[in-house]
């Protein structure tokens, strides 16, 4: 349980910790037993329990199976136990491991609903992914008909979200937010947060990296009671943010399951392209026509980008959506739903899609313009291959600063990023049956 800690929020800039004692769990199982969960083709946890030995409550235990989920994966089965008892919890795990079931689990299971009054905050760096968390949300406690989540961010009218908070009928127990729309709510009023019992951060490196959506985020940490759960996960902690993320919690079990080495996904394999920025768009089309795919996603750095390419695919009879910060919100969450429903398979985004977005399809992503951070390209790639299925991923490299980050990336995260085959890749590698 954590208290508020005001005067540690105030100042990121010293990187001194606070004193705790954490309990870093180490994941580290014995080679013998990761071969036998790798031969599963899942990420199964090594001593595979199963959601009722969390004895979870039958409603929550019933939607699991609805979801299809048979067994807890690793960082599951690490963090639900002790989540559900109200443990602070900070979380690193690879990309499309089941973070979001950690923390949709366990705040249903302790959450008793009270009319009016909000007792679980989620917040997260994009629209999409609050959407897309609601939506977690939603599946879980579906069996649960008392309790109520909504989601809140900025673009759509902040009218409405008034008129919900404050009535009592319609006032969530749960809600998903991104910080700007959230912290106007908390500031002017419409949303109390004296009964918060579980404050959860999603993608919490990038959320307290960025300066502002961090200012924000402390506003409401402030307004929030001092003994309540907090948790945060992301695919990628470093060392710097982890004291940082550590100043909101107390004594927190800290799991990183893959530490910074481990965290490339076994099931994706890595491509690189050299070739000129005028050769893109001639090898994309190639690509396209010559992989086989279920879906694809093709990350540009720019929104004219998306929009210019896009735009190119369409011509050239590759039926594409783009998605950036530059459409109408109701735009975007269309375009999700699009994808998402698989209703189109190719995808133009800029970092919009390159976190925490969860479309099951996917096994193809594309690089059309490197990122300029490592951890982004981590990010970015785990689109594909999610929940330890196969995926293919293909960066153009097409200056030095690629080159550069190119290396940082295999060095780093210690993968081996090859050249892609000049007669391609073998379908069956990449597709999954
Ligand atoms: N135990 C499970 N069994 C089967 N599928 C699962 C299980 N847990 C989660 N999943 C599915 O795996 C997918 C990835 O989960 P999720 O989006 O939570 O990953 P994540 O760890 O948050 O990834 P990222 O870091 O990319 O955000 C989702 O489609 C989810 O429904």
């Amino acid at each position: 349980m954590s208290y508020e800690g005001e005067e540690e929020l105030l100042d990121y800039s010293d990187s001194e910790e606070i004193a705790v004692q954490p309990t870093v769990v180490d994941a580290t199982a014995t080679e013998e037993s990761k071969d036998e969960a790798n031969k599963k083709g899942s990420y199964v946890g090594i001593h595979a329990t199963g959601f009722r030995d969390f004895l979870l409550k039958a409603e929550l235990v019933r939607a699991i199976g609805d979801c299809g989920f048979e067994h807890p994966s690793e960082v599951q089965q690490m963090t639900i136990p002790q989540s559900i008892l109200g443990t602070d919890v900070l979380c690193q795990a690879k990309s499309g491991l089941g973070k979001t079931a950690v923390f949709v689990l366990s705040t249903l299971q302790q959450l008793e609903p009270v009319p009016g009054e909000v007792a679980v905050l989620v917040i997260c760096h994009t629209r999409e992914l609050a959407y897309q968390i609601r939506n977690e949300y939603a599946r879980f406690s579906k069996y649960m008909p008392d309790v109520k989540t909504d989601v809140f961010y900025g673009g759509s009218p902040i009218a409405k979200d008034i008129e919900k908070l404050s009535n009592k009928d319609t006032c969530p127990h749960i809600v998903v937010a991104t910080p700007g729309r959230l912290h106007a709510l908390v500031r002017d009023n419409h949303l109390r947060l004296n009964n918060i019992k579980s404050f959860v951060i999603d993608e919490c490196d990038k959320v307290l990296e960025a300066v502002d959506m961090r200012r924000d985020v402390q506003d409401i940490f402030r307004k929030t009671p001092h003994q309540k759960q907090v948790m945060m996960f992301s695919a990628t902690l470093s060392s710097e943010i982890r004291p940082i993320c550590k100043k909101f919690m107390q004594n927190p079990l800290e799991i990183y399951v893959d530490d910074e080495a481990k965290l490339t996904l076994h099931g994706l394999q890595q491509y690189y392209i050299k070739l000129s920025e005028r050769e893109k768009n001639r090898k994309l089309s190639d690509l396209l026509d010559s992989l086989e795919f279920n879906q694809v996603i093709i990350f540009v750095k720019s929104t004219s980008r998306a929009n210019e390419l896009n735009k190119l695919l369409c011509a050239c009879n590759f039926p594409s959506i783009a998605v950036h910060s530059g459409l109408p919100q109701e735009e975007r969450i269309e375009r999700y739903k699009l994808f998402k429903e698989f209703n189109k398979r190719i995808c133009v985004s800029t970092d919009v899609f390159g976190r925490g977005i969860d479309i099951e399809r996917i096994n193809l992503a594309i690089n059309y313009d490197m990122p300029s951070e490592a951890d982004q390209y981590l990010h970015r790639v785990g689109r594909a291959g999610r929940f330890g299925t196969k995926g293919l991923s293909i960066s153009f490299i097409s200056n030095e600063q690629d080159e550069e980050i190119l290396a940082k990336i295999q060095e780093r995260f210690d993968v081996k990023i090859a050249d892609f085959p000049e007669e391609g890749v073998d379908p069956s590698t990449y597709m999954n049956t």
